[in-house]
């Protein structure tokens, strides 16, 4: 369980440059809120001054209404396939001005929703959880006037759709009877287009790229746990032309058409993929999962899923690289579409491209950086080679480096082709964080409703 937290008087911890993006974000936000006419800040929202307000944000808020300013707040769930995270949102408004982000609450808990798809019971205790942390940030006349959303990605995605469904009547059951604002549809799967979409525009909007006429857009590659998107802006013909059904996407957005290529591949998420690698299936204990990955003499356990396999090294442990890239290969033919385009464009990666980058030092984790598909091959070669004599503390080191390196190569990229991972580069490189990208992921995740597909 983590908590990422900002202090109580309205500052996220975000970096100084990134809360004026804040800002700008949140005036994105107000133009999307007034464009599709979406639920999130009614009116009842926007005229809260007057309210009371429960001891904890007491000082605050009395703050804001001397100073004639409205709070309201949203909270959102985002129900991955490796947990659940509960964002709640503070928006201020001053009278006639348009509302800005002044500060989030973030709590995340293990495992995700799908890991109680046969005990769905189980399920609540989590949810109310984090239901508790939103009650206490939230004063309380203000609860009945917050919108509660949940949105779930790939875990409940790769459910059978019943079980899916009884999750999320489970869910749903919790937030009626919970105090605050929930409608028919508090409670969905979202697709996996709309995923990539708004991430796409979460990072242009961060980059400065999104009604800058003459600037380039930037692609999105974002590698979850149990599925992987890839979004850019195709900027030639033949990429919409040739393109398979599904994978262009056109919406509107500031009376622009955006035709974008936009793709989620369900099944290809970091820890969907170590399974397929292991040769596991989802949901079932083996008697023990063997994998060139793995160093020979390794012997352990995974826990995925609320499932612990055995996993253990081929005894045969030489050339590891060699036949763990092998093997991942084998999982990887023929289900990823490769576009010659995505060469020539600046990309940014975030999730676990951020997670392993940082964890291997290819990056700052603070500041993230830039790397190419090769450094993350050249690492995995080195990990999967000096493994056998220098085990890591993570035995899956080896597995993904070499998953996410040709995952890279099946998308297209060259070896030499050089991403931004997690980072702003337009801004200070200490500004723009993965969490950061998220975060506004996230909201904006909340206020697009879905968008309309077409090929
Ligand atoms: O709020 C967040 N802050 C930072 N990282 C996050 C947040 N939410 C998800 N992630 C990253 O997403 C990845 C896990 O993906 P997730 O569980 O969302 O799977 P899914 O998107 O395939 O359903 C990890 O790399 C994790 O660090
Ligand atoms: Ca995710």
């Amino acid at each position: 369980m983590r908590k990422i937290l900002r202090n109580n008087h309205g500052n996220m911890k975000i970096s100084r440059i990134a809360y004026p993006l804040g800002l700008f974000v949140c005036l994105f936000i107000y133009v999307a809120y007034v464009k599709w006419r979406w639920a999130f800040a009614s009116q009842r929202i926007f005229s809260i001054t007057e309210t009371a307000v429960g001891p904890r944000n007491q000082q605050y808020h009395e703050k804001l209404v001397t100073a004639n300013r409205a709070v309201f707040y949203g909270i959102m769930f985002d129900a991955g396939s490796t947990g659940t995270r509960i964002h709640i949102f503070q928006f201020t408004q001053s009278a006639k001005e348009t509302p800005t982000l002044t500060h989030e609450t973030f709590k995340a808990l293990k495992p995700g929703l799908s890991a109680y798809a046969d005990d769905v019971d189980k399920s609540t205790q989590g949810i109310e959880e984090l239901l508790n942390v939103a009650k206490e940030e939230i004063p309380f006349d203000l609860w009945k006037v917050t919108p509660l959303v949940l949105k779930a990605t790939a875990g409940l995605r790769l459910l059978p759709g019943e079980k899916a469904q009884k999750l999320l009547q489970k869910v749903r059951e919790v937030f009626q009877a919970s105090p605050f604002l929930v409608g028919d549809d508090c409670v969905s799967i979202m697709n996996g287009t709309d995923e990539g979409v708004s991430a796409w525009i979460t990072v242009n909007f961060l980059t400065g790229n999104l009604n800058t006429p003459g600037k380039n857009s930037v692609g999105m590659l974002d590698l979850g746990g149990g599925s992987t998107q890839i979004t850019f802006l195709p900027k030639i013909e033949v990429t919409l032309q040739t393109s398979p059904a599904g994978y262009i996407t056109s919406f509107q957005m500031f009376n622009n058409t955006y035709k974008l290529y936009s793709y989620s591949y369900l099944g290809l998420g970091l820890m969907s993929a170590r399974l397929a690698i292991l040769g596991g299936v989802e949901g079932k204990p083996d008697n023990e999962l063997v994998s060139p990955c793995f160093p020979s003499s390794f012997n352990g356990e995974w826990e995925h899923a609320e499932i612990t396999y055995k996993i253990s090294g081929h005894k045969a442990g030489v050339h590891l690289y060699e036949l763990c890239s092998q093997r991942v290969s084998e999982i990887l033919q023929n289900k990823v579409h490769k576009t010659e385009e995505v060469k020539n464009l600046d990309f940014y990666a975030f999730s676990y491209y951020y997670d392993l980058a940082a964890n291997v030092g290819l990056i700052d984790k603070e500041k993230g950086g830039s790397l190419t598909v090769e450094d993350f091959e050249i690492a995995a070669k080195y990990v999967c080679r000096t493994m056998e004599v220098n085990p890591q503390k993570n035995p899956f080191i080896c597995m993904d480096l070499t998953y996410i390196s040709l995952l890279l190569q099946e998308f297209g990229f060259p070896k030499t082709k050089v991403f931004k991972v997690g980072i702003c580069y337009f801004c200070n490189p200490d500004n723009f964080k993965n969490s950061t990208m998220i975060l506004y992921s996230r909201i904006i995740t909340t206020i697009i409703p879905p968008l309309k597909s077409s090929t």
